[in-house]
């Protein structure tokens, strides 16, 4: 059954494990606890603090509230000065000292794991990041369960995704409930995760990507994978040639996404690109397509059932260039079709002047999210997308599912 509540929080209530911190106070009063979850992205480094309210000792622990904060560069910007990777985990551990009250802090799991921007470093790199890391949490005053920073692997990421959004939106408690899939894109790279229908989806996927993992007293079966170097900055670098070249800090690269008097800069994992437009002139929708094809075409999969009715939820860059392409409100995200990120994209190519750009790579964005929806996984152009940047305020990201999977110490085989 579950906890009384008369608040919204209510709708987060779920069932955990047997595994939950010890609570030694009396059965009726309402116990607080906490949870410290890093997330190194390739972009960004974000630091989560979820509060859990528990209000019997054998009872369900209800979400209450997240505090979340974030400081860019992803730390692999840092990968030859460690230190300074250090010095944001300690400045981001201040937000979490802010939150959980004092006495609380030495049974709070302080818990770090990194994405794309750490697969793609040189390992001894990535490993000289994680032990800084590791000596800062050491030195702090939180619970630093075993094996608690590390590099995520891609299946895991999509999954705990799949479980933050079905969650917060109260679809694992009530397990008559359809599920919703999930589509995640970094810079780095990018997560589809669903749970098939059909046992035909299962049969045709490779058999790696589909996982089966245990929660709240249900099994799943879902189709999960991520594409590392198919996140939105990564295929930037492919699309212009930027991946593995030399002398990449002087090198002007071309692309027919953007015009040919145009130049622009972006930076990624430490290194900055300079791009500019066509040589010969050439630009607009249909060329900036062929380039950025090429990405999808042949590495992403198609899943079999995406062609069906599908509900998905998209986030991440998904949100943030739905955002910057007016297809959204900021605050409220909403529904798009995959239609109309092409319409869109169309009309931001072949009419740069017309849209007032604080990305000066939109056209670029937009084309690559509509061939990534369309060429790479498969779907309609009349899929409906819900586009969704937070969820009764907390973020719709990997990081609460990651709490959670702490708390239950349900294993993800
Ligand atoms: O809690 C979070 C974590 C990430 N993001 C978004 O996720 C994208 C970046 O992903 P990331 O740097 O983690 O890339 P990855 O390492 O997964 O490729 C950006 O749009 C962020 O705004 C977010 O909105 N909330």
């Amino acid at each position: 059954s579950s906890p009384p509540s008369s608040s919204a929080a209510a709708d987060f209530s779920v069932r955990f494990g047997h595994t939950l911190p010890s609570l030694s106070r009396p059965a009726n009063s309402t116990q607080i606890f906490y949870g410290i979850m890093f997330d190194a992205g390739s972009t960004g480094t974000r630091i989560h603090v979820y509060t859990f309210i528990q209000r019997e000792p054998d009872g369900l622990p209800v979400l209450d509230n997240e505090m979340f904060h974030s400081m860019k560069p992803g730390l692999s910007a840092y990968a030859d000065m460690p230190e300074i990777a250090g010095h944001t985990v300690r400045q981001l551990l201040r937000v979490a000292k802010k939150t959980v009250p004092p006495l609380e802090w030495k049974r709070t799991p302080l818990v770090f794991r990194a994405t794309a921007g750490l697969r793609l470093l040189p390992a001894a790199k990535a490993h000289a990041l994680l032990e800084e890391v590791q000596d800062v949490f050491d030195e702090s005053p939180f619970y630093v369960p075993p094996d608690s920073v590390r590099i995520m692997n891609g299946t895991s990421e999509g999954i705990l995704a799949w479980v933050t959004v079905n969650f917060l939106t109260g679809r694992l408690e009530r397990n008559t409930e359809k599920t919703v899939g999930i589509l995640d894109l970094g810079g780095g790279s990018t997560q589809i995760t669903f749970l098939p229908k059909s046992k035909k989806t299962i049969e045709a996927a490779p058999p790696d990507y589909i996982s089966r993992f245990q929660m709240f007293n249900c099994s799943y079966q879902l189709y999960t994978h991520s594409y590392l170097g198919n996140g939105i900055k990564a295929a930037r670098l492919s699309a212009l040639g930027a991946l593995n070249a030399d002398g990449l800090e002087k090198k002007l690269f071309r692309s027919s996404c953007l015009s040919r008097s145009h130049t622009a800069e972006f930076s990624f994992g430490g290194v900055s690109y300079h791009v500019s437009g066509d040589i010969s002139g050439v630009r607009g929708y249909k060329a900036c397509y062929q380039e950025l094809v090429k990405v999808v075409k042949g590495i992403i999969k198609q899943p079999l059932e995406l062609r069906d009715s599908s509900s998905f939820y998209a986030f991440s860059y998904y949100y943030d260039h739905a955002v910057e392409a007016g297809l959204i409100d900021e605050q409220r995200g909403g529904a798009v079709k995959v239609r109309d990120f092409r319409k869109t994209a169309r009309q931001v190519c072949n009419r740069p002047a017309r849209h007032t750009q604080l990305n000066q790579f939109l056209c670029m964005d937009l084309t690559y999210i509509t061939c990534l929806l369309k060429d790479g996984f498969g779907f309609k152009e009349s899929t409906v997308l819900q586009l969704t940047k937070k969820v009764r305020n907390v973020e719709t990201s990997w990081a609460l599912g990651a709490a959670i999977d702490h708390f239950q110490k349900s294993r993800i085989h």
